[in-house]
């Protein structure tokens, strides 16, 4: 096969994987209407696909995913250039073009997510899960114009001083980033369910937390927190 037809074929798949990851954000309640979105980065080329915008979850579908570049431009004449792709595609191709590492991005306005990202608190990192594969607390990033490359900024700045794939942009939700889409959205789940713990142990009382130091047993599990900050 050639380099093109093997560069065809990743990113047919890339199309199929994210339209399909789409409906875990509704299986697991993390998204309402069109809100969120979900990228992932085509392995040997400077291109991602991501979804169109307010587009219904159960319309989305390979042939309507968009192909861009990492500046965020559309490749026109692909499946789907017809379409407007997600307002946060400038965020998504700033997080690609500045964090080499990344190959999936996924937001999501879950609920308990969102009500911390509303304080501007960080989630506490109250239970052993948090610990293993946020590496600490879910920090919170800047808030952030939409539409620009704002929020990727506040992403990635926030990022840098944390083992935590996951942030919390103020006012806003959840972004998550992973080695690869399925990562990313998987994080995504794990992020509200930290929240919702963080959330119902602060009504019993003061839940104590974890410091990753404190806990390293549990830790030595090469999770992605914990291969991120090997490469920081
Ligand atoms: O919160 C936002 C805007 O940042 C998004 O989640 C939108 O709600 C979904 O927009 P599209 O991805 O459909 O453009």
């Amino acid at each position: 096969m050639t380099m093109r037809a093997e560069l065809e074929v990743g990113i047919a798949r890339l199309r199929a994987e994210i339209a399909g990851l789409h409906s875990e954000l509704t299986r697991y309640e993390l998204v309402v209407w069109t809100g969120g979105n979900i990228s992932g980065r085509v392995v040997g080329a400077d291109l991602f696909v991501i979804k169109p915008s307010g587009v219904s979850y159960e319309d989305l579908a390979p042939e309507n995913m968009i192909l861009c570049d990492l500046e965020g431009a559309v490749v026109p004449g692909t499946p789907g250039a017809a379409r407007a792709p997600s307002v946060d595609t400038a965020a998504h191709a700033y997080v690609y073009r500045t964090m080499p590492e990344v190959g999936g991005v996924a937001h999501t306005h879950s609920p308990y997510a969102v009500a911390w990202a509303t304080l501007g608190e960080p989630i506490p990192c109250v239970t052993t899960t948090m610990v293993a594969e946020f590496g600490g607390e879910i920090p919170v990033g800047p808030l952030a114009r939409i539409g620009d490359d704002s929020i990727g900024r506040g992403i990635v700045d926030t990022l840098a001083g944390h083992r935590s794939p996951a942030v919390l942009m103020q006012s806003h939700g959840p972004f998550t980033i992973g080695p690869d889409a399925r990562t990313a959205v998987k994080t995504a789940v794990l992020v509200e369910d930290a929240a919702r713990v963080a959330h119902l142990a602060r009504q019993l009382g003061e839940p104590r937390e974890l410091s990753p130091d404190a806990t390293s047993p549990i830790t030595t599990k090469k999770s992605y927190t914990t291969s991120r900050k090997e490469t920081q």
